[in-house]
């Protein structure tokens, strides 16, 4: 994905677009107080603001009339501005036969003449500066991280509802709707609903990655947490929580669960796997492979059955280090890449479950070093390509050691040579794998071990060569190897 224009933002190469973020933010914040502290009387200050803040577009090369479209926030201060003449108190004198009030002709023109040049000011900002470099300026400033991260989740938010209503947008254009912006304007308006609990969704599948990454709802802040990193180094040396070295990787038995809506996707799931194997869940749409995965690190729970990783029972009072040993990549990686850098991105796992400094530092580079992502470290995963992404999500996961790593179609929408690339990574990964897939191929390459999930219930389980080879029991379950391929 290319840097590109949003709404807000206009990619370029002026030198206002070269300035370091940290700079330009901290002068629009000057420039913004100095706009408050000025007299109000000061009619000339106002001008060579203004004049200022034109001779910036200027030299960043960005029309007026691109600033003036999205000015339109303005509208309410404006209003307000326009009332004030008229509600004011005082004495009235007249104007034109009205009779206005001098003091709220004033307070108007204040409002009106602080907040236009606040508002220009902020939309230069954000359109010579990336988001993520928003973000990283902020950063450089030495802001609290926690005020960093409520501006990153914020960000991200936006990016989420953006992103819906854009989608919303070319199906309803694609369905033949009028594609002018009025009228989309007023279609989204109708459609704020949908998008609200779209964006809801989406939103939810980013805090479902966030907590199978540790998440607790508070913000490692990188300071040396002596408490937390013994934690993890129990964990590691196998002293926490009740680990079986001689137990199996998973254990799962008759696991049933059914939805609050009570839809039942699960009716008795029974698995084992070894520690070292590698096995894909298949199965069609609706089967019942995600909510068996996301049952495994205790993101979903509540149905009933048993599900153990490596001797520790699945229950509320091991959810922590359970996740730290079960890993969960998810489909779309941007559902789990929310941070202002790759880096960053990867040691929120390894952070949350207590690391810090340079053991931190040594687990981040070794996870982007063994899916060949060491060079991104320090870019916005928004500017990755999708295989990339795909890489440093995986990354992410394999930050917090987990001991078995469930991958969620982790071949979907790559290139062949990107699909290729990963296979490779994932090959080279000496840990339990757990892959659900509808890449038949790619389940034959990566597992050894196939399980066939369907209604809810495993349905085969054995060698992948052997179950593919069963054309009578995959299509029983809606399966298919793709046209022209051949089992040798
Ligand atoms: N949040 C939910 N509320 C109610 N029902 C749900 C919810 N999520 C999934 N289901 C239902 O549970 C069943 C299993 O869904 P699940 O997503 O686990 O299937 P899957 O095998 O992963 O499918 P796919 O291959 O399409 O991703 C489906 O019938 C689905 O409609």
């Amino acid at each position: 994905m290319s840097a590109g224009h949003g709404f807000l933002h206009r990619a370029g190469d002026s030198p206002v677009h070269r300035l370091a973020p940290q700079v330009k933010i901290a002068a629009a914040v000057l420039a913004v107080l100095c706009v408050v502290a000025t007299p109000r009387e000061a009619f000339w200050a106002f001008g060579v603001y203004l004049l200022a803040i034109t001779s910036v577009w200027f030299v960043a090369r960005i029309p007026v009339g691109w600033f003036a479209s999205r000015a339109l926030i303005e509208v309410p201060f404006v209003i307000l501005a326009l009332v004030l003449p008229f509600a004011g108190h005082g004495e009235r004198v007249d104007l034109l036969g009205i009779p206005v009030s001098p003091e709220g002709t004033l307070a108007g023109w204040n409002i009106l003449a602080k907040g236009t040049l606040g508002v220009l000011v902020s939309l230069t900002l954000a359109a010579t500066t990336a988001p993520q470099d928003l973000l990283l300026g902020l950063q450089r400033l030495r802001m609290p991280s926690v005020m960093v991260t409520i501006a990153t989740l914020m960000l991200r938010y936006a990016e989420v509802v953006v992103a819906e209503a854009k989608r919303m947008r070319v199906a309803r254009i694609s369905r033949g709707d009028d594609p002018r912006f009025l009228w989309q304007l007023g279609a989204t308006a109708r459609g704020v609903g949908s998008l609200f609990i779209r964006s809801y969704e989406r939103g939810e599948r980013v805090h479902l990655a966030m907590v199978s990454r540790g998440w607790t709802g508070r913000m490692p802040d990188g300071r040396v947490d002596g408490r937390g990193s013994a934690a993890v180094e129990a964990v590691e040396s196998g002293q926490s929580g009740q680990a079986v070295p001689t137990a199996p990787a998973l254990l799962v038995a008759k696991l049933a669960f059914a939805y609050p809506d009570g839809h039942q996707a699960l009716f008795g799931v029974d698995l084992r796997v070894e520690p070292g194997e590698r096995v894909a869940l298949l199965g069609p749409n609706g089967a019942g492979k995600t909510t068996f995965v996301l049952h495994l690190n205790g993101v979903l729970g509540g149905g009933s059955g048993l599900i153990e990783v490596a001797g520790l029972p699945v229950a509320k009072e091991h959810l922590r280090e359970i996740r730290r040993r079960v890993g969960v990549v998810f489909q779309d990686a941007d559902d789990q890449l929310f941070l202002p850098t790759a880096r960053q991105d990867v040691a929120f796992g390894p952070a949350n479950f207590g690391l810090r400094g340079a053991e931190l530092d040594a687990r981040v580079a070794q996870a982007l070093e063994a899916v060949g992502m060491a060079e991104v470290a320090d870019r916005s995963p928004l500017h990755l390509s999708g295989g990339q992404r795909r890489r440093v999500a995986l990354a992410t996961v394999l930050a917090c050691d987990p001991e078995i790593l469930v991958l969620d179609e982790p071949s979907a929408n790559l290139e062949p040579v990107a699909r290729r690339e990963l296979a490779e990574v994932l090959l080279g990964l000496d840990r339990t794998m757990l892959m659900v897939t509808h890449d038949l191929p790619y389940a034959l390459q990566l597992c050894p071990r196939s399980v066939l999930i369907d209604g809810g219930v495993v349905v085969a389980d054995g060698p992948t060569r052997e179950i593919l080879a069963d054309t009578e029991l995959l299509a029983r379950h809606r399966l298919e190897l793709p046209f022209g391929f051949r089992l040798d």
